[in-house]
């Protein structure tokens, strides 16, 4: 578009805010206040209230009044409707009646004087501070305001410039010019001067309020030291700390200037704010690079370039670095930094900035941040369960990612997946042993199905996509696994989307066919044009520790108890900077208390290599070779201590660490890796074979949990027409009224096998109180429940259920505690270095923390054969996993019982249960 010619693009309606701060300025008060509204619908008939997302609501506080908006996502929506209601009530009708479309460039001139104005000094704005610093510099700088500050501080400049040519955002020089030609228009009342690349009011600010605005600042301080860190442009030469020191009376910008090899501030150029880990959402920050306008357009044939509109290709000491943090082309050196004025206060705000800001972008980097482990901590290769995830999760990290690259939000889309389960043959199969013991590596903890043992029995799918900000789809991931839990999905395939961005930004000359096979192996397929669009700019920031490089020295003696993968493993550690010859040592990163999973490679390799041949209460001393030097500063506290050890020779890392504990992996995750089919889904098989059986058509599961067994019975065809679930825990019984309502709502059609069923009902309560409802049912479940009870509820339980309850037939399941031995031996997966005596000496622990109490064969069958002789049932045993004629027989174990007469009593009417979610065909 032709400079000043007519406007081509039509003005924006003025927001209602805008109106309101026009008319009230900082007389108007916005306070937002979060609610938390409780969603209905989701569930229907669910009792338990619902967590909504959190909304926002706004107060609006003028002089005379004050209106309170209703809830909104967003605070910004609450806010304008806030004003919006305002000026329904200060009868302003609409903003667009009292403003005629305008021309930009007229509302650009009249902004621009408004900034020059009396009224703008005065008041609290990001701008005006530079206005005020300018009246404090001396000599013929004095009353200077750079031009590059305008647009970037204004953001109704900027959206103006933009506006006027779109082209600006990725060229500030194409704004500048574009003010040249404002302040044209003002000449008389602001000068403008090409050569300084900066503006000054013509007339002097009156006394009074040059006065006023000295005094509006707290002059307390002398001077200010600020940390910032300086990028050089070449690749070669390290990132490096540095302290500014601003008189407080002084202009920063002049001393960045300084810094940057300039006389002053007037060719300073200032990017967007930068996003990095942990500012986000934190309204101060303040983090931007300050870098030198490309010489070519400064000097004599700064007027050619600044009136050109074309972004002219500018040959030149490209800073990769800085270029790749602020997303657009920075030449020369530049300084990153947190400073500013606000619209708070006068003073100015400033925050340090570390050099392990710096290392935060790409993925990798924002996980070791949140694990607070630079050096040890490496980004997992798998998601196994929640439980064991330490640091920011993957969602996140993700969703960090895509902000700090100004890309959209990551798509996160649900694909239920509820295949019917096919029938199945043998009930009590083989322990499957797997070849690595580490099944979560390949599949995850809680994924089912690595496609070749284990059926596909999950729920969840997730799928990503990531677009860009003018959505182009650049990356779409859809993982093959599915999980019980759909979060689980979520948080598996973001990993997978993180874990292959970090192979390209390891190696970002990568050959696209590799590129693309990488893709492959993790269900990720991506549009090169878009891809390599969009991280053109990438830089590799970091890299990895070495390997070790001499022999591990372990010290202590052997307590028999060591990790192998799928166990959390607890070190202390401490990292240190050491030199050969002239020994001196500097202390870069330690850790109290590290918790990492075997097997995910959430840790470097030589931590993960010295952890499996220590074993409890042994520490351990090794050498490791240097990472890139970034990556020793990021961690390092004394940064300049340690770039001077640096240039000395031989220099190592030494790292001392103890093992502190490991913990067991979770029995479920053992019922899963280690049989096939899963033992949760072998109960459930022993269970459809004798609602068979028994022509059952009422079911009651006791200690339902999240409804996993009446989840699964509904993908097979029965006698069943009444379905009851009870628990002491709300949260598991949300979770499965969620999960059963699903799958029920899809259930009208009569093809499906649970066609049949006329009414299910969950209920909170504990299994050992009595509730008529539940009376004389055809099946009672109680799968893994008892020990999860004191062993004196147990028996309570069983009197409970078999004198009040009277279901004809009863379901009991609980682990055998004789088989934790091969549990544990296939966990520690140590078929090379003699099995037995490793963990025959450890004594047999639980299976879960949360087990009470863990029966032999021998105590289970005392337990049962009493209480069925008690209560004229009789009592068969049986199991699942491992077989009846093998030590150390099932892993589960299971008792059946069956009443011998009928049930014919009255009961009296008794409700200790609450009825939590209930549902019917009709
Ligand atoms: C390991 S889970 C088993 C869940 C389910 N039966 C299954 O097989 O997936 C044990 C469940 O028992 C429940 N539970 C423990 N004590 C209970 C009690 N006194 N009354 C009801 N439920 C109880 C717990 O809340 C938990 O959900
Ligand atoms: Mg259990």
């Amino acid at each position: 578009m032709e400079m000043g010619g007519p406007p081509a693009v039509a003005v924006k309606k003025i927001s209602p805010k805008a109106i309101i701060y026009q008319r009230f300025g900082s007389q108007a008060c916005y306070t937002v206040e979060e609610v938390q509204e409780s969603i209905q619908n989701e569930c229907p008939g669910l009792a338990i209230p619902q967590k909504g997302p959190c909304l926002y609501r706004c107060c609006l506080q003028l002089p005379e009044f004050s209106v309170v908006s209703e809830t909104f996502k967003r605070k910004k929506d609450a806010e304008q409707s806030a004003a919006e209601m305002a000026l329904l009530k200060l009868g302003i009708n609409d903003a667009t009646d009292d403003t005629t479309v305008q021309d930009p460039w007229d509302e650009l001139v009249s902004r621009l004087s408004y900034l020059f104005s009396n009224e703008f000094l005065k008041s609290l704005h990001p701008l005006s501070g530079h206005f005020r610093a300018a009246l404090q510099r001396e000599g013929r700088l004095n009353g200077l305001v750079p031009i590059s500050v305008l647009a970037v501080y204004d953001t109704k400049f900027s959206s103006l410039c933009k506006s006027i040519n779109p082209k600006v955002e990725s060229n500030p020089l194409l704004i500048m010019s574009l003010m040249l030609k404002a302040a044209s228009r003002l000449s008389g009342s602001v000068s403008a001067s090409e050569e300084q690349l900066s503006m000054k009011r013509e007339n002097p600010y009156p006394p009074e309020i040059v006065q006023s605005v000295v005094d509006q600042q707290s002059s307390l301080l002398d001077s200010i030291l600020i940390k910032v860190v300086r990028i050089p442009y070449s690749v070669e030469k390290t990132v490096e700390p540095l302290t500014l020191n601003v008189a407080s009376n002084g202009y920063y910008l002049d001393i960045i200037a300084q810094e940057l090899g300039l006389t002053d501030a007037s060719k300073v150029l200032v990017s967007r704010t930068l996003i990095f880990y942990r500012t986000i959402g934190k309204a101060s920050s303040e983090k931007r690079l300050y870098f030198c306008a490309p010489e070519s357009c400064l000097g004599d044939s700064s007027s050619e370039l600044l009136h050109s509109t074309e972004s002219v290709p500018l040959n030149g000491s490209l800073n990769a670095r800085a270029s790749y943090l602020s997303g657009h082309l920075i030449y020369g050196h530049a300084i990153l930094a947190s400073i500013g004025y606000t619209w708070k206060s006068a003073d100015l705000f400033y925050e340090d900035v570390s050099l392990h800001t710096y290392c935060s972008k790409i993925p990798s980097g924002v996980y070791k941040l949140s694990r607070e482990a630079i050096l040890a901590a490496e980004l997992p290769g798998a998601f196994t369960t929640r439980t064991n995830w330490r640091g920011s999760f993957p969602r996140d990290l993700l969703c960090t990612f895509c902000r700090q690259h100004h890309l959209s939000e990551p798509v996160f889309s649900n694909v239920n997946s509820l295949e019917s389960l096919p029938e199945s043959p043998g009930l009590q199969k083989k322990l499957k042993v797997t070849e690595s013991g580490n099944a979560e590596t390949n599949g995850g903890g809680n994924a089912v199905g690595d496609g070749k043992s284990v059926a596909a029995k999950g729920t969840f799918k997730c799928e990503v996509k990531i677009f860009s900000k003018c959505q182009d789809l650049i990356i779409e991931c859809s993982p093959k696994e599915s999980f019980k839990k759909q979060n689980d999905a979520i948080q598996n395939a973001s990993l997978k989307v993180l874990s292959w961005l970090n192979k390209y930004f390891k190696k970002l000359d990568m050959p696209l066919e590799e590129l693309t096979s990488s893709g492959d192996v993790l269900d990720i397929q991506f549009h090169p044009q878009f891809f390599f669009k969009e991280f053109s700019l990438c830089m590799s920031v970091n890299g990895t520790v070495g390997d070790t490089v001499c022999p591990i020295t372990i010290e202590g003696p052997d307590s028999g108890v060591s990790p192998s993968n799928g166990y959390l493993v607890c070190i202390i550690y401490t990292i240190c900077l050491v030199t050969e010859g002239e020994y001196m040592k500097e202390l870069i990163e330690s850790n109290e208390e590290f918790e990492f999973e075997m097997g995910t490679g959430s840790v470097i390799s030589s931590f993960e290599a010295v952890a499996t041949q220590m074993s409890v209460g042994q520490s351990a001393r090794f050498y490791m070779d240097l990472p890139p030097q970034e990556l020793i500063l990021a961690s390092a506290r004394d940064s300049s201590r340690v770039l001077s050890l640096l240039t000395s020779r031989g220099c190592s890392l030494e790292c001392s660490t103890t093992l502190l504990r490991v913990t067991e992996p979770l029995e479920d995750r053992m019922e899963q890796a280690l049989f096939s089919p899963p033992l949760s889904k072998q109960r459930v098989e022993y269970a459809v074979q004798q609602i068979k059986e028994s022509c059952a058509t009422s079911l009651v599961d006791f200690g339902c949990g999240s409804g996993s067994l009446l989840d699964s019975l509904l993908e097979y065809p029965t006698s069943l027409e009444k379905i009851v679930g009870v628990d002491i825990s709300r949260k598991s019984l949300t979770r499965a009224a969620k999960i059963i309502h699903s799958k029920l709502s899809r259930s009208s059609d009569a093809t499906v096998p649970s066609a049949g069923l006329k009414s299910a009902v969950l209920y909170y309560g504990s299994i050992t109180d009595f509730d008529s409802r539940l009376y004389g049912f055809d099946i009672g479940t109680c799968l893994e429940v008892i020990e999860h009870m004191e062993e004196d509820q147990a028996h309570l339980f069983g009197d409970v259920v078999l004198t009040s309850f009277c279901p004809r037939i009863l379901i009991v399941s609980t682990p055998n505690y004789e088989y934790n031995v091969i549990l544990q031996r296939s966990a520690l997966q140590s078929q090379e270095d003699d099995p037995d005596e490793k963990t025959q000496s450890q004594s047999c622990k639980f299976r879960n923390h949360d087990h009470k109490f863990e029966w032999t064969r021998e105590q289970f069958s005392q337990w049962a054969s009493n209480l069925a002789m008690r209560h004229n049932y009789s009592v068969e045993f049986s199991g699942v996993g491992g077989a009846v004629d093998r030590e150390p027989g099932f892993a589960s174990q299971i008792a059946l019982f069956r009443r011998e007469g009928e049930c014919l009593r009255n009961v009296d009417v008794t409700h200790n249960y609450e009825i939590v979610w209930d549902w019917n065909s009709t």
